[in-house]
């Protein structure tokens, strides 16, 4: 709630000078294919193809003066907003949208703003609802909501800042005394204060991503930063399903962490994992350059990872829609989200895979129960999603990630639309640069199965011998490899622990081998009986259990 409250007010911090309108569009699925992310724009003369943007609900749409602009019917648009009444500070923020000159002026503005500010917040405390969130969960919260409105009634401020004396550092937030907000507002923007920028790592649909490090902690962060204007746009709807999707997913090792959100200046700032081997997409065409393409292991690898994140995004009730290339991140070394939370047992030996697949961007994510439709790139696009048949929506992932694993294994960039486009979802895969087993080549086809209901489940996957063999082997292999890592130590432990024996011995008795009075144990002292320092305390330390 805290974070909402603050979101709501750097809304109103609505100082920013629009930097970054026409930021330019770098990047790559389809480094492949030179061309960013292609919505398809309009329908081809002979064949359908697909549309800019099409959301569709099995619910009724509304006739609101948002539908046009928005995506999502009015009603579900309304909880979407970031702040919905009349008299929240998105309207005044849009009244108060006074041109600014310098960040002084701006935090005089925000300092005389935030009183009045914290006194509407108090008096119209406007929620978003999260689509996301499991009924139970939502009904629990909605209930607690309605009684800390009902206690907003009775104006019953003391009470209310005795509990937040006492309550969570969220309520802290929500009920602390104006002047705690007012000392908020002339803070710094919360991302130059906690983060120090350290570089653009993309440029996308939704906005830049940076790569930070966040000044408490020292770690690594990805920061994804809206174009603007966030409020009111298409991007607000992005940002916000992505914050949504995030929070409810929690952690997973195949699904890039999500850390916090915050709006400022009118832009959405999402704190996420930061993947340093970067996307898939920038490492197939790496291996371009080498003139290298995945192996078969590598990509059955890349195949049950992503089908392991996948596996966990459909088990909560959520399709990605947005699966390919660009939005899978590579982290190299074993991350420690990569043990531990959402493991089952076919994840058990994550770890030990070299590099970790994780899915990210989850911009286009909805619900599989009641899905509002935003489609994702066109050259990924599944057949029946273009048709508006939303029945088996976890297939369209799985489509997309087959056609992700056949760039990876090194087909020419996707067509857009046309009949290339048709051919592909009429089940005519291209010509793969590699031999592949018949095995992994009949799998391949099956995820591209025109017929959605033949495609493989994720879950389906994570179990597919074809996939799990190769890792049996590469985990025996380690196993093996790591065994013998123990052996050479023990052996090196023995020998250092005999020469430490030998050392402890008495002159006389530290004869060289042959010439002792009897070999092995033998030579050492007999049990309780010390020649030397027999008055002390015996103190003896190899450090190695089991010695
Ligand atoms: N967590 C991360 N770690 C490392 N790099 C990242 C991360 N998130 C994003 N990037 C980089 O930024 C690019 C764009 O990120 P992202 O896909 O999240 O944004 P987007 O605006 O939705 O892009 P698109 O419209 O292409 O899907 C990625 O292709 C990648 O190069
Ligand atoms: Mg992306």
């Amino acid at each position: 709630m805290a974070g909402l409250f603050d979101g709501i007010n750097q809304q109103l911090d609505f100082s920013s000078c629009g930097e970054e309108g026409s930021s330019s569009d770098n990047n790559s699925d389809d480094c492949v294919t030179s061309i960013r992310s292609p919505r398809i724009r309009s329908p081809s003369s002979a064949c359908q193809t697909p549309r800019v943007q099409r959301h569709r609900s099995r619910s009724n749409a509304s006739s609101s003066p948002y539908q046009c602009t928005s995506p999502i019917p009015h009603s579900f648009w309304r909880k979407l907003r970031l702040c919905d009444s009349p008299s929240t500070p998105k309207s005044l923020l849009s009244k108060s949208s006074q041109p600014c000159s310098s960040t002084k002026i701006r935090r005089h503005q925000r300092a005389k703003r935030s009183i009045s500010t914290t006194a509407i917040l108090i008096q119209a405390p406007s929620v978003n609802v999260n689509p996301f969130t499991p009924d139970t969960v939502r009904r629990n919260s909605e209930q607690q909501w309605r009684k800390s409105c009902r206690s907003d009634d009775d104006d019953d401020y003391g009470r209310r800042l005795k509990h937040s004396l006492t309550s969570s550092e969220e309520d802290d937030e929500a009920f602390l005394p104006p002047k705690r907000q007012a000392v908020q507002a002339l803070m710094l923007s919360r991302y130059e204060s906690e983060f120090l920028e350290l570089e653009c790592i993309g440029v996308g649909e939704f906005g830049s991503v940076y790569k930070c490090v966040k000044r408490l902690d020292g770690c690594l962060y990805a920061i994804k930063r809206s174009r603007q204007p966030l409020a009111g746009s298409a991007n607000e709807q992005l940002a916000l399903k992505e914050v949504y999707a995030h929070a409810v997913l929690g952690h997973h090792p195949h699904v890039v962490r999500y850390y916090s959100a915050w709006a400022e200046d009118d832009h959405m700032i999402i704190q996420n994992e930061y993947c340093d081997g970067g996307s898939l997409s920038d490492a197939i065409v790496k291996r371009q350059v080498k003139d290298e393409l995945f192996t078969e292991p590598e990509l059955k690898d890349l195949l049950l990872q992503v089908s392991m994140g996948l596996k966990y995004i459909h088990s909560s009730g959520l399709v990605h829609l947005d699966i390919k290339p660009s939005n899978i991140f590579i982290c190299q070394r074993p991350s420690t989200s990569a043990a531990g939370e959402g493991e089952s047992e076919e994840e058990d030996d994550t770890t030990l895979a070299g590099v970790i697949y994780k899915i990210g961007d989850l911009g286009h994510v909805t619900s599989i129960g009641s899905p509002q439709v935003e489609e994702g790139d066109s050259r990924f696009l599944a057949s029946e999603v273009l048709h508006e048949d939303y029945s088996h929506l976890p297939k369209a992932d799985i489509f997309a990630l087959g056609l992700t694993v056949l760039l990876a294994a090194g087909i020419p960039p996707l067509p857009q639309n046309g009949d290339q486009w048709h051919s592909l979802r009429e089940g005519r895969l291209p010509e793969v640069p590699q031999e592949l087993s018949p095995s992994f080549n009949g799998l391949l086809q099956l995820l591209l199965d025109p017929n959605p209901m033949k495609r493989p489940s994720a879950r389906e996957l994570c179990k597919h011998t074809a996939l799990r063999e190769k890792r049996k082997e590469r985990l025996a292999a380690e196993l093996r490899r790591e065994l013998n890592v123990e052996k050479f130590r023990t052996a090196m432990l023995e020998k250092e622990l005999q020469e430490a024996r030998q050392a402890a011995l008495p002159p006389t008795q530290n004869l060289p081998p042959g010439l002792e009075p009897s070999a092995g144990m033998g030579s050492l002292p007999k049990t309780g009986r010390r020649l030397v320092g027999r008055r002390t305390a015996r103190s003896m330390s190899f450090g190695c259990p089991g010695y």
